[in-house]
Order: C-alpha cells, then structure tokens, then sequence
C-alpha cells in the first residue's frame, strides 16, 4: 500500500477496526484500478467520504474527482440492500 494512504488513514482515525477496512478496501481497490498512488485530490478526499461527511471537492479535469467519489461511495454502500442507495447529479452532457 502507498505510504501517502496509509499517512492519510492514520491522520484522520476513528478507531482500529475501520482503520483496517479502509487499508483492505483502498489497497483493493487500487489494484483493481491499477492506480500504482491516489492523486493529490483523492489524497484529501476518499477519506471524508468513508466517514459520511458531505463533501464538495474541485479541482482540474482528469485529476481523478470521479474516482474520489466513486471509491467513497463504493465504501458506504450496503450490499445486502437490493435498492437504490446513490443518486449522482451532474452537472452538463458531457459528464452524463
Ligand atoms: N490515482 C490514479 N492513478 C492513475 N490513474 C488514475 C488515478 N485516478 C484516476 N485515474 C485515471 O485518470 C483518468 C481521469 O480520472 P477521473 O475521471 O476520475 O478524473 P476527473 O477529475 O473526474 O475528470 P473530469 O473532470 O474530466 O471528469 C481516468 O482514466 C482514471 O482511471
């Protein structure tokens, strides 16, 4: 795992057990997406996600915000629940 994650989980803490599925989950799911680093705006924003704060995040085009909010909210989801627990509002076409 990339020590800036694991910088990242330690300095926002709540308690051990989470600490741990938040390593298993980012380490998952980055060699799934075959990110080798989060970017400088995944760094600062999966964390807020995984703790359920609202969160409002902006920065330049291909900078990974999709990436942000979508392993945030991979983290907050209920998988036993088969109904719709997301709705994501964009904002133009082009990001529909
Ligand atoms: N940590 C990372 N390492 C390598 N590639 C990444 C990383 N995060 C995202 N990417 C890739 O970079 C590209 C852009 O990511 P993403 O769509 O999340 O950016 P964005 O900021 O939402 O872009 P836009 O503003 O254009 O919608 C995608 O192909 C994504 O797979």
């Amino acid at each position: 795992m990339p020590t800036d994650i694991i910088y990242l989980c330690l300095s926002h803490p709540r308690n051990s057990q989470d600490l741990r599925l938040v390593y298993i989950y980012f380490e998952t799911y980055f060699v799934i997406l075959g990110f080798e680093k989060p970017s400088a705006i995944q760094q600062r924003g999966i964390v807020p996600f995984t703790k359920g704060l609202d969160v409002i995040l902006q920065a330049q085009s291909g900078t990974g915000k999709t990436s942000t909010f979508c392993l945030g909210i991979l983290q907050q989801l209920h998988y036993n629940v088969v109904e719709c627990q997301v709705l994501v509002l964009t904002p133009t076409c082009e990001l529909a």
